[in-house]
């Protein structure tokens, strides 16, 4: 398990209303200036104690497992957005509800990637394997134990610390300053500073 120390100020470049419990924070150094914000979705399909991930098989986040999702286009909602990506990925339909935001900035790249997450305990249709996205079940983990059945070390790496919250039902913010680094051709990505906060959903 990560040891966190929580920090009770929520990072810039994160819009919190209400009342937000830190839940967890950690790492050093200056938060980065954020390059402006492009607009993502990432979905998870939680059914009968599975979860559904899929294996990236191209482009940004390749050979990481990942919920579905994408850009937002212009002029699109981002529920429609959510949907549309879940179509094209997994060729599936699914009742989404939003139950968090990730702020995600990567160095090197000219933008921050502005995340909304939704989430679906049912789905419509047969996951199939498309061009993008090979999906796959995984069971759930009572608690988040190392030896989860969720593969962390093919995730993006701040997934392991907004999935807890995610679980327990409540909703999340957060915000992660990355860096990428390559070895042996295969690109890592060591988490500079992370903050993630609850609220009772
Ligand atoms: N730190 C992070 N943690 C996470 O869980 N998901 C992340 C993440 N950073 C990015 N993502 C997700 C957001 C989005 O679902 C996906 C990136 O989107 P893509 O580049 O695949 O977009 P598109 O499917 O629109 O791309 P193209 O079809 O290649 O234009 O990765």
């Amino acid at each position: 398990m990560p040891h966190t120390k929580p920090m009770d100020t929520p990072p810039p470049g994160l819009e919190v209303y209400g009342p937000i419990q830190v839940s967890t924070s950690g790492g050093s150094g200056k938060w980065s200036d954020l390059p402006p914000a492009k607009l993502y979705t990432v979905s998870l399909i939680m059914k009968s104690g599975k979860i559904l991930l899929g294996y990236k098989k191209r482009g940004f986040g390749k050979d990481m497992y990942n919920g579905f999702g994408g850009k937002v286009e212009p002029g699109e909602s981002v529920e429609a957005a959510a949907l549309r990506e879940l179509q094209e990925e997994a060729g599936i339909s699914a009742n989404l509800v939003p139950c968090g935001t990730i702020i995600y900035f990567l160095e090197g790249y000219d933008h921050t990637f502005h995340i909304e997450v939704f989430k679906a305990s049912d789905y419509e249709g047969e996951p199939i394997e498309t061009d993008e996205m090979r999906p796959e079940w995984f069971d759930l983990p009572g608690s988040i134990e190392q030896n989860s059945p969720i593969p962390w070390d093919k995730m993006w790496a701040d997934d392991r610390y907004w999935y807890p919250i995610m679980l327990s039902g409540r909703y999340f913010v957060g915000r992660t300053d990355c860096g990428e680094t390559a070895e042996d051709g295969v690109k890592k990505y060591i988490m500079h500073r992370w903050w993630f906060g609850a609220r009772d959903a």
